[in-house]
């Protein structure tokens, strides 16, 4: 029988398009849940296919759920160093399908510094650090790359090692090669950390995180949340992990 931590959570649900269902769904009910307690959920966001589909769902149901929009802080797990309005940009999306949609307040809303903004990469690493301040995050949703990176931590590269809590990244194996990143310290003091992945392509990456992988060579095994780290994956995703594993998990 293969051990998993206990607070580690795989499900696993039938297509893609399941999987970014229930990313929706959950995240509404975890901020509702997160206000019902008396406090303004902090929600760090990913870019990415899979996310970005979940968030057509938040935006479709969100209207009517019981979350108070004004009141959520966003945060975005890292960025690419584009202008503001490119269309490159990692919280594109997810602004175009939400703004106007879900009564948002601007002020919540911390996107991370733009080529534009007349920063140097590493001062907007800065600014974005002293904006988040010691806040940790409720929700922190983190896609998973075929390579095993997160936000824009990458395998085997300087910002699988950074110090610091947001870096200016350079060289990235993924194109642009600068971006913007938390760094998994900060990550790590997430309540909940939820792996959004679907595809067969990432299924080694899963596996390897999973099963002992080290988070220099694996990014997304060095990072979880304090109370729970949820694996929200589709069948292809999951067809890597040994069975016990994968039934133990779903619900
Ligand atoms: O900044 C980026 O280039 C992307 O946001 C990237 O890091 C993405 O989150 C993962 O590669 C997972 O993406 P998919 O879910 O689309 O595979």
């Amino acid at each position: 029988m293969t051990e998993l931590e206990d607070n580690v959570q795989i499900l696993v649900h039938p297509s893609a398009d399941a999987v970014a269902e229930a990313i929706a769904a959950r995240l509404i009910a975890r901020i509702a849940e997160v206000q019902d307690q008396g406090r303004v959920p902090q929600v760090c966001l990913t870019g990415g296919r899979i996310a970005t589909q979940a968030y057509q769902h938040v935006a479709d149901d969100g209207p009517r759920s019981p979350v108070d929009w004004r009141r959520v802080e966003l945060w975005w797990g890292d960025e690419r160093w584009v202008a503001a309005d490119s269309d490159d940009r990692n919280d594109a999306p997810t602004l175009a399908q939400w703004q106007g949609v879900l009564d948002l307040d601007p002020e919540r809303v911390h996107r991370m510094p733009a080529t534009d903004s007349g920063l140097s990469l590493d001062d907007a690493a800065d600014a974005y650090a002293a904006e988040l301040g010691d806040r940790r995050f409720d929700v922190c949703l983190l896609g998973v790359g075929p390579d095993g990176h997160v936000a824009s931590v990458f395998p085997e590269h300087p910002s699988s090692y950074a110090e610091g809590r947001v870096i200016g990244v350079r060289a990235s194996p993924k194109p642009p090669p600068e971006r913007l990143s938390l760094t998994a310290e900060v990550i790590n003091t997430s309540r909940e950390v939820w792996f959004t992945v679907a595809g067969e392509d990432k299924a080694a990456a899963v596996a390897m995180a999973l099963l002992g992988g080290g988070a220099v060579q694996v990014p997304a095994a060095g990072v979880h949340g304090t109370d729970r780290s949820l694996w929200l994956l589709d069948r292809e995703a999951a067809s890597k992990l040994p069975s016990d594993l994968v039934q133990r998990g779903v619900i």
